[in-house]
Formats: C-alpha cells, sequence, structure tokens
C-alpha cells in the first residue's frame, strides 16, 4: 500500500509504517499529482481534499489528525466511496492549556486577574467544553454561547446558567473566547460569526482570544478598530488566509501566533492515534500499539513549590514551565521579520519548539504551599503534597 503523510504529523512511521511505503511531504505542497497512486491519506488541516485533488486517484482512505474538517470536501469522499477520520477532541486541552496562559498574560497587560474576568466562551464543544469546566474550577465566571447546542441544552455540562445569544455575550463578558468550526452552510453559519458590528460592540478593554477558525472573524473589521481605538487586548492564533496571513493586522494585536494553539507534543501524537485507530479498524486489521507505549515522558518531569507565592504568582509559574504563549508570538514575529510572513508562518509551525499538556507536569508542593493544591489540579496539572 502506498501512503501519504504530511510531513507536519509525527510517529507516523510508527502508526502507518507497517500498511507499507509512507511518502512525507509538506502538507500545503500535496497536490493532485502527488496523490496520484497513494492508496491512503494521511493530512493535516492545510490540505484541501476536493474533486479536483482526488481527481484520477485510487485514494481508499482519507485520514486528517487534526480536530477541524473544513478543508476536507465530505461529500465528495462519499460520493467517492472513500473511507474518512478526523481526531475528534485530540488536541482540545492544549488549546485550553494555550488560553490560559493567554489569560495570565493579559493581567500584565491591564491587571486584572483571571477571576477578575467574565469569560464568553463562543462555541461549547470540545474545546469550549473544556475550557468551559477549567475555568469555572478556578472560580472564573463564564457565559456560553452556542446556537446548535442551546436547541438541544445539556445544562449538566454547561452549568445551570446554560447558554446565552451572541449580543448577550458580547455586552456582559469583558473576554470573549473564539472555538467555532468553520461553517458555510445551514442555519448557524460561521464565516464572521464576528462580523464588524459584533466587533465595534466589544466594550474597550476586552480582551478577545480566537483560535477556532480565522475565517470565524472578521479580520479586516478588527484591524479598522485596532487602528481607529487601539482598545482591545486581542490574541489571535487563527487568521484569514493562513499562511498569507494581515500583516498589519498581526502587528497590530496584542499576541499573534501562527495556528498553533493545538500544537503540543500530546495533542498531535492523540490525533495521529485517533487516526491509526479509524484506519485500522476500516481495513479490518488488529491495533497493535497503544497511545501510553508511543507517548514519550516529558522533559519537565515536576516542580516544586514552596510557601511565598500568591495564587496567581503559583498559577503563572506552573503555566510558563509547560507553556508560555510569548515565546510563540516572538518566534512568529522573527520568522516574520526574516522570512516574510507567508514562509515564517508555516516556517514556524514546521519547527515548533516541543511542547507538553499541562497534564504530564507534576506540581510537587511542601507544606507551606498546600492551599494551591485544588487550584493547580482545577487548571490542569498533577498535584502532588510533600513533606
Ligand atoms: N487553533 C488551533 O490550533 C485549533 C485546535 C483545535 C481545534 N481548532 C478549531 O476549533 C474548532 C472547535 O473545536 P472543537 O473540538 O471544540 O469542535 P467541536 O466540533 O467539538 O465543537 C464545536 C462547537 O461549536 C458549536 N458551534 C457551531 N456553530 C456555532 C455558532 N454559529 N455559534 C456558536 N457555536 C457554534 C457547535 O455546536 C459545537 O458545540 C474546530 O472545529 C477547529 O476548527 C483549532
Ligand atoms: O483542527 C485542528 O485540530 C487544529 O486546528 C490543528 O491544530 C491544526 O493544525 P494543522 O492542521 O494546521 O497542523
Amino acid at each position: 500500500m502506498r501512503i501519504l503523510v504530511d510531513a507536519n504529523i509525527p510517529f507516523a512511521q510508527e502508526c502507518f509504517g507497517e500498511l507499507g511505503t509512507i511518502k512525507r511531504l509538506p502538507g500545503r505542497e500535496i497536490d493532485t499529482a502527488s496523490v496520484g497512486k497513494v492508496d491512503i491519506l494521511i493530512l493535516r488541516s492545510v490540505t484541501r481534499v476536493d474533486e479536483a485533488l482526488l481527481d484520477g486517484s485510487k485514494v481508499r482512505f482519507v485520514g486528517t489528525c487534526t480536530i477541524g474538517t473544513d478543508h476536507i470536501d465530505l461529500a465528495v469522499l462519499e460520493a467517492r466511496g472513500i473511507g474518512f477520520a478526523n481526531a475528534p477532541g485530540c488536541n482540545a486541552q492544549t488549546v485550553v492549556d494555550y488560553v490560559l496562559s493567554c489569560l495570565l498574560l493579559a493581567a500584565e497587560h491591564d491587571g486584572k486577574q483571571p477571576d477578575q474576568r467574565r469569560v464568553g466562551i463562543v462555541g461549547a464543544g470540545n474545546v469550549g467544553r473544556r475550557l468551559y469546566r477549567r475555568l469555572s474550577a478556578l472560580g472564573i465566571d463564564c457565559l456560553v454561547c452556542d446556537p446548535p447546542r442551546a436547541v438541544q441544552p445539556r445544562a449538566e455540562t454547561e452549568g445551570s446558567e446554560g447558554f446565552v445569544d451572541l449580543d448577550t455575550l458580547i455586552a456582559e463578558c469583558d473576554t470573549l473566547c473564539l472555538h467555532t468550526p468553520l461553517v458555510e452552510e445551514g442555519p448557524y453559519p460561521t464565516r464572521h460569526l464576528l462580523d464588524e458590528r459584533c466587533i465595534e460592540a466589544l466594550m474597550p478593554g476586552t480582551l478577545l482570544i480566537s483560535a477556532g477558525r480565522g475565517d470565524c472573524l472578521d479580520g479586516a473589521a478588527l484591524k479598522q478598530r485596532l487602528i481607529a481605538r487601539n482598545d482591545l487586548i486581542a490574541m489571535l492564533d487563527v487568521w484569514e488566509n493562513e499562511p498569507a496571513i494581515d500583516d498589519e493586522l498581526a502587528r497590530r494585536v496584542t499576541v499573534a501566533t501562527p495556528h498553533i494553539a493545538g500544537y503540543s507534543l500530546d495533542g498531535k501524537l492523540r490525533g495521529t492515534y485517533q487516526v491509526y485507530q479509524a484506519l485500522m479498524q476500516y481495513l479490518g486489521l488488529p491495533c497493535r500499539l497503544t497511545l501510553d507505549t508511543l507517548s514519550p515522558p516529558p522533559a519537565l518531569v515536576s516542580l516544586t513549590l514552596d510557601a511565598g507565592l500568591d495564587k496567581w504568582q503559583a498559577l503563572r509559574l506552573c503555566t510558563r514551565a509547560c507553556y508560555d504563549v510569548r515565546q510563540d508570538h516572538l518566534g512568529l514575529s522573527r520568522y516574520q521579520a526574516t522570512r516574510g510572513m507567508a514562509v515564517g508562518f508555516d516556517a514556524y509551525r514546521a519547527e515548533y519548539p516541543l511542547r507538553r499538556e499541562f497534564s504530564t507536569l507534576e506540581v510537587k508542593l511542601k507544606p507551606g504551599a498546600g492551599q494551591h493544591a485544588a487550584m493547580l489540579e482545577a487548571a490542569g496539572f498533577r498535584v502532588r503534597e510533600t513533606a
């Protein structure tokens, strides 16, 4: 079997090597010619899979090791009888780590600690739900907007307050986290969900974090507001026109990262593994690998806290030991300066530094720091109280 795998997918040889010959290509270089004689395509979100790509090919299975599927024309796959799998939830916890890092950084800009914010979560799926749980456990007030789910409320998951509409969320929250997929059709489309009207309505000082899909936010309208008033803290991970994103918008926001909110080794490995499981099932073969055996131990195993830190200092220290969004912001601007935005965006992603999820770090607490146990656990770390 011939298997074509995006070069940005770790553990591909381990997972798919037993099935045949693997060829690797950068996702944006995968085209009709390279797909020609391939049986299986294993991709990430940068390869558009449509009639044009598959024309004349003998592909029988397409797997995308990502949560998002907006790059795949599922109707074409169905019409051609091609098997398909994505990786729901694979990097959702990593995106929540990203948002926590953003919230802690925002406090250094406006002096508001996370629990002084009211966070509006738009899109309460695998990411938004986990974000809601972690923020609520940290004592942060949240409102949730998810009209598709609001018609079938699951109050036990989202809390007794249930869902609010987008206008209410914008009017009542000083922090917005966008986690919607790109949906083009149907009753709840999300292209420019945050349009000019919504962006104008954001209250001055709003922290805006966008980590779903770039097209869900009107970048030109955001740029206009930042030029006119510069009264928002905008942190964008996803953009219209990736990788050739709006250079000026990237310079005007407080944090600009190149679609890496979910880029932990754990999130990527889970994505690969979920597609491996689906492919083996599709082929009627047993899964001989387990996620645990594939997963390497973290480089930073533990850290120890003693007395002397307040709650947010302790959380900031542990968070930054695992993940610091400032590094990705600086990384993108450095690449942007040296190689230009369109090249730099992908170059940084291809050489992305090793990152692990919060859950891989054990925080040991000396008796003087024991009061931080519940808060650090709520944030996603493993906690052990020591003598
Ligand atoms: N930046 C990154 O690195 C990164 C990482 C993972 C996922 N993502 C993106 O984030 C998206 C969300 O991920 P997920 O795992 O939570 O997906 P999901 O499919 O589990 O959840 C999406 C949620 O959005 C809701 N939704 C749909 N239309 C909506 C609308 N008009 N208004 C409000 N809510 C709406 C859905 O009802 C659903 O609950 C993915 O589709 C993917 O595109 C980005
Ligand atoms: O949908 C997803 O899972 C994420 O957006 C994913 O992290 C994107 O990664 P990429 O496909 O750009 O490598």
